[in-house]
């Protein structure tokens, strides 16, 4: 159930300006509020965070032709003061969406996953678990690329004709999140005191991950009755997640202090939500929260008196991590002999993430 007794959103909002434009003590005041968000929610939003916004509509309009949105569902999804609309929408046949498929298993994370193939799972590593998980499958779809660099997950793209443009500008869309995350690094190297050149070499291959997200419209009560889910309860297994979302709403975070009870996080206009992920948790020895989350009901929805449908969604989430030979062991400032002793292991990052994502398909 959502916390009845909080509003919209615990989460801080932060001005990330402060950090590109400021002084040094400006950048330092920005460092320790991401480290207080990320040391009690486990998600910041930040605003002015240096990704164009006339970007981010534009990566959502080409969500958007990906995923076929009709002209009808749009006006409700976007608002009206947001350029969305604005290209000529045609409708993308999963024939077409199927020309560059995912492939099977969970080790190359590149090309369009159709509704129902993936099922999030929460530290479920038992097969008999995940087959009972997948009963009820995500009801979403989703189209990954990543760094064209990467030789270990090669990117799998429509062929240009179908979709003219849309690789080249998830390429250049890759690279202003990929600076974001390393700003986001540097901010929080200053957070720790990590000596230079902090924690944004250890990413320095960018192998990163960027999703786009459609969760088509259904019916209220499907929702409501976990007949469906959107995505379910779960958190994220690398260090950075870079979360922008359309105006539907629905996603939900873990109350910190109360398991199992979930608060709105709701969108807001130019901000980006950043969150922490397991890797990162494990490396800041806990000091960070890899907090628990999902996607629901949007908040408007929850009386069910008017509307039976929820509305379409779109999101695109930025998922970051180490280079795979990281050695990931307890990082300066969260740790101590004394009272903070190491909780964990060392342990690659290339280690961690393969247990991680064997659970998403198999
Ligand atoms: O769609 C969203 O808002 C959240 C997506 C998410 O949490 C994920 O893909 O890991
Ligand atoms: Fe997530």
């Amino acid at each position: 159930m959502v916390s009845p007794n909080l509003n919209d959103s615990d989460i801080p909002v932060v001005d990330f300006d402060k950090f590109l434009q400021g002084s040094e003590s400006e950048k330092e005041d920005v460092a320790k509020q991401i480290d207080k968000a990320f040391r009690e929610v486990g998600f910041v939003y930040l605003r002015n965070h240096g990704v164009d916004n006339g970007l981010v509509d534009e990566c959502f309009e080409w969500v958007c032709i990906l995923f076929q949105l009709s002209l009808h569902t749009s006006s409700d999804v976007y608002g009206a003061d947001r350029s969305r609309q604005s290209k000529k929408f045609f409708a993308l046949p999963t024939e077409t969406k199927m020309l560059a498929p995912h492939p099977p298993g969970g080790s190359h994370h590149r090309g369009y996953s159709a509704p129902g193939l993936e099922k999030v799972s929460q530290h479920q590593y038992d097969a008999g678990e995940i087959a009972k998980l997948r009963e009820t499958p995500d009801y979403k779809e989703s189209f990954e690329s990543g760094n064209p660099h990467d030789a270990a997950q090669p990117n799998i793209w429509l062929p240009e004709s179908k979709l003219p443009g849309f690789k080249p500008f998830m390429e250049s869309y890759f690279t202003h999140c990929s600076n974001l995350v390393h700003l986001i690094l540097t901010a929080l190297s200053l957070a720790l005191r990590v000596p230079a050149p902090g924690l944004s070499p250890t990413h320095s291959k960018s192998l990163f991950q960027l999703r786009l997200l459609h969760y088509p419209a259904m019916e209220r009560a499907q929702l409501v009755n976990e007949a469906r889910s959107r995505i379910n309860a779960h958190s994220d297994f690398g260090t950075l997640t870079l979360l922008f979302q359309d105006r539907v709403g629905g996603l939900e975070v873990e109350d910190p202090n109360e398991k199992g009870s979930f608060r709105p996080a709701p969108p807001i206009d130019d901000a980006v939500l950043v969150n922490i992920g397991d890797l990162m948790a494990r490396w800041s020895n806990d000091r960070w929260r890899s907090t628990v989350h999902r996607v629901g009901l949007p908040p408007n929805l929850t009386s069910p008196a008017t509307k039976k449908i929820v509305p379409e969604r779109y999101s695109i989430p930025f998922f970051a991590t180490a280079d795979m030979d990281t050695v990931i062991d307890a990082l300066p400032g969260c740790w101590d002999e004394v009272g903070r002793p190491k909780k964990y292991e060392p342990v690659t990052a290339w280690g961690y993430v393969q247990m991680r994502m064997a659970a998403l398909y198999e």
